[in-house]
């Protein structure tokens, strides 16, 4: 199976000039959507982490398919004033816009190896902005897990640069 066919892309989505990657045809598809989850499970192993890090939103479907089938905790960083008791908030820029995620401090246990999952890294901010907010918390950071990179965007060096070892299912 190869999970492409299941993730098209949609250009001049949302903006000019950008091929957007639907991951709606995926997710319908179960036999797809669990190929999807074990072989990010597979990936996720390289990696000493005891928790998970869901980004909002697309990163939530992903992250909590993740945290069951591989039996670990899953903590939120969510989109402003979302969370109650907020203790961190951190903004960042966008392929396509900016935004900001906030993340709460009681979230996670204080000695937590917290593996950051998301949907696609393009230009990478969505994710160096997730690993200040578990900076800012006093987490250990285990690293990145997305299911596509985004060929082109230099999302993995921007990464590297910003010392998160990550790891993408595919690239397109
Ligand atoms: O590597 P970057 O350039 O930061 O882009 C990747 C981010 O963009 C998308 O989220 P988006 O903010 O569009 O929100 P959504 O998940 O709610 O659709 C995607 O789910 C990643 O989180
Ligand atoms: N090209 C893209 N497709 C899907 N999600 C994205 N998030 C940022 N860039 C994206």
């Amino acid at each position: 199976m190869n999970l492409l066919d299941y993730l098209p892309g949609v250009p001049d989505f949302p903006k000019p000039g950008i091929l957007f990657r639907d991951i709606s045809p995926l997710l319908a598809n179960p036999l797809a959507f669990q190929a999807a989850i074990t072989q990010l499970n597979t990936l996720a192993q390289q990696l000493d982490y005891t928790h998970i890090l869901g980004i909002e939103s697309r990163g939530f479907i992903f992250g909590s398919a993740l945290a069951h089938h591989a039996h670990r905790g899953l903590a939120l960083a969510r989109k402003p004033n979302k969370l109650p008791l907020v203790s961190h908030r951190e903004f960042y820029g966008l392929e396509y816009g900016s935004d900001s995620l906030e993340l709460q401090q009681s979230s996670l246990p204080t000695d937590a190896r917290v593996l950051i999952v998301d949907d696609v890294l393009a230009t990478g901010g969505t994710i160096v902005a997730a690993s200040l907010l578990l900076k800012k918390a006093g987490f250990t950071l285990a690293g990145a897990l997305t299911l596509l990179e985004i060929a082109g965007l230099d999302g993995s060096a921007t990464l590297s640069k910003n010392g998160i070892v990550n790891r993408s299912l595919l690239i397109a």
